[in-house]
């Protein structure tokens, strides 16, 4: 991954961890009190043995203990505080980046929608953010002290500044072979767990597919082994990180007590007092407890430190989207200009150099084979996937002048294949608004033709749904779907297959629908196999193979494009894809 790649993320991802700084010095200013007080036990070590002891003063004992006591209390005070300032700065640091990365993730799924790129981000914003609050950054604060500590002690006597050093050094290699060796381990088994989570996301959401379809052995067994090998892949870095992390302690407290074997060669050749031999070993200990706790909780450190790496390359490859100027709720006039539309991913155009124009109170139908750019068009119209060429204009603006909520508003939006999320009924009419209006609700259900059988379920309008489907039917879910489509009064339909599902009394009342919004003065784009659907339409865009193969008044263009259009619909045949 190049640095070039990722440097505006990075310079984001900076920018929202520069808003603590006021914090981060909070925190530096703590450490430098702490360590200053982890240098209590030592001393106190020091004046029990070499003063009280040799005075025999219970008094000074007595002095020393409340001081100690103090100072600990002190130093358990500031590292609290440490503690709650830094969570602070996670939360912070989260908070500030949640909306900025789940904008970036939405249009990033749509631009590629390859599953195997679809590393979730918003789990390594919480990796970052975890790590901020963590225990591990802290000790990164102590670990500036820890060559102080290390030269501190020779100050004792050379040999054990010297030994403490070198174990120190042996220590902090360790830290860096840690590093070096367990990166790839981890990133092999974030990636195995990435796709053991998304099979078993599936599991959850298409629970009744994998029943009906006898898919529930071949399912299990490719989850299985894709948790296998999450599993064979944890367990081998962890192996590796806890080796390191094994060696780390063991040679630490083997590091202590050498120092105090050289300590008591010293005091035997009485060029060292007790006191300092015992203080020596510990003040070791706290110099290299930061180190220890280091290697540790490395993992933390590498999904953190993978978590910013992507998350930059992501904020890198989708820039925050620009602020429009709000352009006033446009009439129902689009011009679509010349169009060529290749999906994300394909490298071929699905939509090619195609025109139209629709004036307010008029419905288009469009129909052609499948594969001939039915939904592609829909997507283009609803600003889902972008021109590669030519232009759409709603009320003679450039549909990307409008800020995303504002033309999804303007243009209500039937997709193929209806999805409702977590909610109630009337919060997935309002898509998931938190303060939903009840009476755009309602009203969105009455011209859809949805009310009347939303009041018969047993909650009504406060039925639960969910992503997995619930207790609706194809057509009820499809008849909410066209409430979600209108509601908030949209200027123009866009209904990819509105009828699919729907039984002849649902056909009627879309029909209903669409002539009131006609009537309304709005427009209708209606993607259609089904002649019901387009019973409606003024005019009719027949697509082939993503080109424009014809367009007109409806009853022209059916007669000019199947020559013998009369006796095949009275044959009861099928012309151009409208089955
Ligand atoms: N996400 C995608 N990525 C790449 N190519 C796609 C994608 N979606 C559709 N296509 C391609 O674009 C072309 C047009 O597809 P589209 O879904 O627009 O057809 P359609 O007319 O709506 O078909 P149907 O009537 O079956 O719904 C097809 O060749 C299809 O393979």
């Amino acid at each position: 991954m190049l640095t070039s790649d990722r440097a505006s993320g990075l310079t984001e991802l900076r920018e929202a961890r520069r808003k603590s700084r006021a914090l981060l010095w909070c925190v530096g200013l703590f450490s430098v009190f702490v360590n200053l007080l982890m240098l209590t036990g030592p001393i106190f070590m020091l004046q029990i043995y070499d003063r009280v002891l040799g005075s025999r003063s219970e008094e000074t004992l007595a002095a020393l203990v409340v001081l100690m006591a103090f100072l600990f209390l002190m130093m358990g005070i500031l590292e609290w505080a440490r503690g709650r300032v830094l969570a602070r700065v996670g939360a912070r640091f989260q908070t500030l980046l949640d909306r900025r990365v789940f904008d970036a993730v939405l249009r990033k799924t749509i631009r590629s929608p390859d599953p195997r790129e679809s590393e979730n981000q918003l789990k390594n914003l919480e990796a970052v953010q975890t790590f901020y609050a963590s225990q591990v950054f802290a000790a990164l604060f102590d670990l500036p002290w820890t060559p102080v500590f290390l030269v501190g002690i020779s100050i004792f006597h050379p040999w054990l500044g010297l030994l403490a050093v070198v174990g120190g050094g042996v220590l902090i290699f360790v830290t860096g072979l840690n590093q070096i060796t367990t990166r790839a381990a981890q990133a092999k088994a974030g990636t195995a767990r990435n796709a053991s989570d998304r099979m078993a996301e599936h599991l959850v959401t298409e629970a009744e597919m994998i029943r009906g379809l006898g898919m529930q052995e071949n399912f299990f067994s490719r989850w299985y082994l894709a948790r296998k090998t999450a599993l064979k892949e944890g367990l081998r870095a962890n192996d590796m990180g806890g080796s390191f992390a094994s060696t780390s302690k063991t040679f630490r407290l083997f590091l202590q007590s050498t120092m105090l074997g050289l300590g008591a060669f010293l005091v035997l050749r009485g060029q060292l007092t007790p006191g300092a031999m015992i203080a020596a070993s510990i003040l070791l200990g706290r110099a290299l407890a930061p180190v220890d706790l280091v290697i540790g909780q490395w993992p933390l450190v590498q999904r953190a430190r993978h978590g910013w790496n992507a998350l930059a390359q992501l904020l890198s490859a989708i820039p925050e989207e620009p602020s429009r100027t709000e352009l006033p709720r446009p009439q129902a006039r689009l011009e679509v200009q010349q169009l060529t539309i290749v999906p994300p991913g394909a490298t071929q155009a699905a939509l090619r150099l195609v025109s139209f124009e629709l004036q307010p109170g008029q419905a288009v139908g469009v129909i052609g084979p499948s594969g001939s750019g039915k939904s592609t068009l829909a997507r283009a119209l609803t600003g889902v996937w972008p021109a590669s060429g030519g232009r759409i204009r709603l009320d003679g603006a450039p549909i990307e002048q409008y800020a995303p909520e504002a033309l999804a508003r303007y243009i209500g939006y039937l997709p193929q294949r209806v999805q409702l999320f977590d909610g109630t009924i009337a919060e997935n009419i309002a898509r998931l608004s938190l303060t939903p209006d009840d009476a755009k609700v309602v009203e969105a259900a009455k011209k859809a033709a949805a009310h009347d059988m939303i009041l018969q379920l047993p909650d009504g309008y406060d039925t639960p749904v969910s992503v997995a489907g619930g207790q609706l039917s194809g057509g009820q879910i499809q008849r909410i779907g066209l409430a979600r489509a209108m509601y908030d009064d949209p200027v123009l339909l866009v209904l990819d297959e509105p009828n699919s599902s729907l039984d002849n009394e649902g056909s009627v009342a879309l029909n209903k629908a669409i002539r009131q919004m006609k009537e309304e003065g709005r427009s209708v784009l209606i993607m259609a196999h089904r002649p019901a659907a387009i019973m409606e339409c003024d005019l009719l865009l027949v697509l082939e193979g993503g080109m424009r193969k014809a367009w007109g008044p409806r009853e022209k263009v059916l007669a000019d494009v199947v020559q013998n259009y009369q006796q095949i619909r009275r044959a009861g045949g099928n012309p151009v894809g409208v089955t």
